[in-house]
């Protein structure tokens, strides 16, 4: 087995490593440490969570040499990242003294340009901000000897490569490039080579993407229903720590809002809000001040916040790599972790193509209904009922009541009391559904009409195998088949009928395209 000794560290980084507790290199870091100490280019992918930053950070801080301008620059696509690997970097290299210097846009940028005057090694910062610097002509690079892009396939895409190419640039030629990442499309590392001399690829966990610690579960939702699912899953989870993702900046303001309005401790974390916000909510989630931070994709990547158990995703990830980087907010350094992600009957497709393309094994959930709600909230306020007659000290409260004991049954009062404490908690409430009209099914179920192309050769059993594969729904949910001549009726339960739905209204099976519509009773005369 491989010790951090057997890199022949210097004793200073050496030391830094033991305080860090870090008894013995993960693989990555097993795999790339040697290869960036001797020079050479690395493109190192690696799962989530599976120490990544010290792979490269290592060996970076051990090379760089006494002088006292940049040497090194890392680059990363959002400013809590930066801070958090410049953290990371400042931490290996306490003992050597190796000055790094965070650089990130909504910061004081008098303030790093005398920083970075006071002679810094190495520069951890965010290619905007970087940019600028360079452009002011107060940051020079041409001394630079490594360069590493952290979330190399981010850095590398559309929003960030003009900036990448101009400040590599900037850098010499024979540099030595570093590029990490859970996730590299072919793509992504054909267009890397541009930027590199002959790199070694490492790759660990070729077959999984996303770490086996976490469990990944979904939940068929309605989009009207969304809210009130996601509260439901959350009271029926142990959440110490969590993320809920959301696809844009006013989706997390809007439920940040609801969110707190309900009750919750939470905080919304998005690239709109000021520099100062940003750190705040970071730091209340980092202490556990707020249990769950809903944010953007800008929380998707590189974050390291201990004991974050569940990661949530109210809106579906747009692809896959969204999805990989998301989930692995949790389930890090060998901790167990939950993904959750909430599903839209429209959106179910791109759920199958996401744990297609990553390999993932998803489970489906049953959100909990009212009733199991009900049944918890009615069972913790018996509970507090019951504690608060043994703490005593109702004396005060009797004689209130002393003045209609005589006229209202007792128990009454104690209902109405319950109900006025609860503020409306406890009130029943109903299920929503989706709404497809009478289609005169079945009591329970909606029948739907179904156009399979030209071909009348589909059986039943094809029908409800076609019915399961494209919509996820067990065939128990597929019920009454018509197969007339140019016509098929299919009954479908109530509660997957939505997901049929979205899922075949228009689709492609085996080469024919189908089309399916809620039946309407008159047609069938
Ligand atoms: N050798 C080690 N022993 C113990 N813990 C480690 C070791 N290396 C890293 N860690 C810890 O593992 C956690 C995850 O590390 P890191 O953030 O570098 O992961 P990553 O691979 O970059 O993940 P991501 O792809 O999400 O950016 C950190 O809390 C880090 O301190
Ligand atoms: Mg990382």
């Amino acid at each position: 087995m491989t010790t951090f000794t057997d890199f022949a560290l210097s004793k200073r980084v050496q030391q830094a490593i033991d305080d860090m507790g870090y008894e013995e290199p993960s693989p990555i870091q097993a795999a790339c440490i040697p290869l960036i100490l001797e020079g050479h280019d690395v493109i190192g992918q690696a799962q989530t969570g599976t120490g990544k930053t010290a792979a490269f950070g290592i060996p970076v801080v051990e090379r760089v040499g006494p002088e006292g301008h940049v040497q090194a620059l890392v680059l990363t696509p959002t400013r809590e990242l930066a801070i958090q690997v410049a953290g990371e970097f400042r931490k290996i290299g306490k003992y050597k003294r190796v000055r790094t210097l965070p650089i990130y846009g909504g910061q004081s940028i008098g303030h790093q340009i005398r920083a970075v005057q006071q002679g810094v090694q190495i520069v951890i910062g965010t290619p905007g901000r970087v940019l600028d610097h360079i452009h002011r002509g107060t940051l020079k690079l041409q001394h630079v000897r490594m360069v590493v892009l952290d979330e190399a396939d981010e850095m590398l895409d559309m929003g960030f490569i003009e900036d990448i190419e101009a400040i590599l640039g900037e850098t010499p030629a024979d540099r030595q490039t570093l590029l990490f990442s859970a996730t590299f499309t072919d793509d992504i590392k054909r267009l890397a080579l541009r930027y590199m001399r002959d790199p070694e690829h490492v790759t660990v966990n070729r077959g999984e993407v996303t770490v086996p610690l976490t469990d990944q579960v979904y939940y068929k939702v309605l989009e009207r229903n969304k809210l009130e699912s996601l509260c439901r899953i959350i009271d029926s989870e142990e959440v110490q720590l969590g993320i809920v993702f959301c696809r844009t900046k006013r989706g997390v303001d809007e439920l940040t809002e609801a969110l707190i309005a309900r009750g919750y401790l939470v905080d919304g974390l998005h690239g709109d809000l000021s520099q100062a916000q940003r750190d705040r909510v970071m730091k209340k989630f980092r202490t556990g001040e707020i249990e769950l931070l809903v944010a953007t994709d800008v929380a998707a990547r590189g974050l390291d916040v201990e004991n974050v158990t569940h990661v949530i995703n109210y809106d579906i990830p747009q692809d896959p790599e969204s999805y990989v980087h998301r989930i692995g907010r949790t389930g890090r350094a060998g901790k167990r972790g939950l993904a959750i992600t909430l599903v839209t009957p429209r959106e179910f497709k791109l759920l199958k193509q996401i744990q297609r393309e990553t390999k993932a094994r998803m489970v489906a959930r049953e959100v909990p209904s009212l009733a199991d709600v009900a049944e918890r909230q009615a069972e913790m306020w018996r509970q507090r009922i019951i504690e608060t007659i043994q703490n005593g000290g109702l004396g005060h409260y009797r004689a209130i009541l002393d003045s209609i004991i005589d006229e209202h049954d007792p128990v009454d009062i104690a209902c109405a009391a319950l109900k006025l404490a609860s503020a409306g908690e406890l009130e029943a409430r109903e299920e929503a559904d989706y709404d497809f009209g009478d289609t005169g099914a079945t009591p329970g179920m909606v029948r739907f009409f179904v156009n399979i192309g030209r071909s009348n050769r589909v059986t039943p059993g094809d029908l409800v195998r076609m019915i399961s594969e494209e919509a996820g729904v067990p065939g128990q949910a597929v019920g009454k088949i018509d197969i007339f001549d140019r016509f098929t009726f299919v009954e479908i339960e109530q509660d997957s009928a939505p997901f049929v739905y979205e899922s075949l209204r228009q689709s492609r099976w085996g080469g024919m395209r189908v089309n399916m519509e809620p039946a309407r009773p008159r047609s069938r005369r």
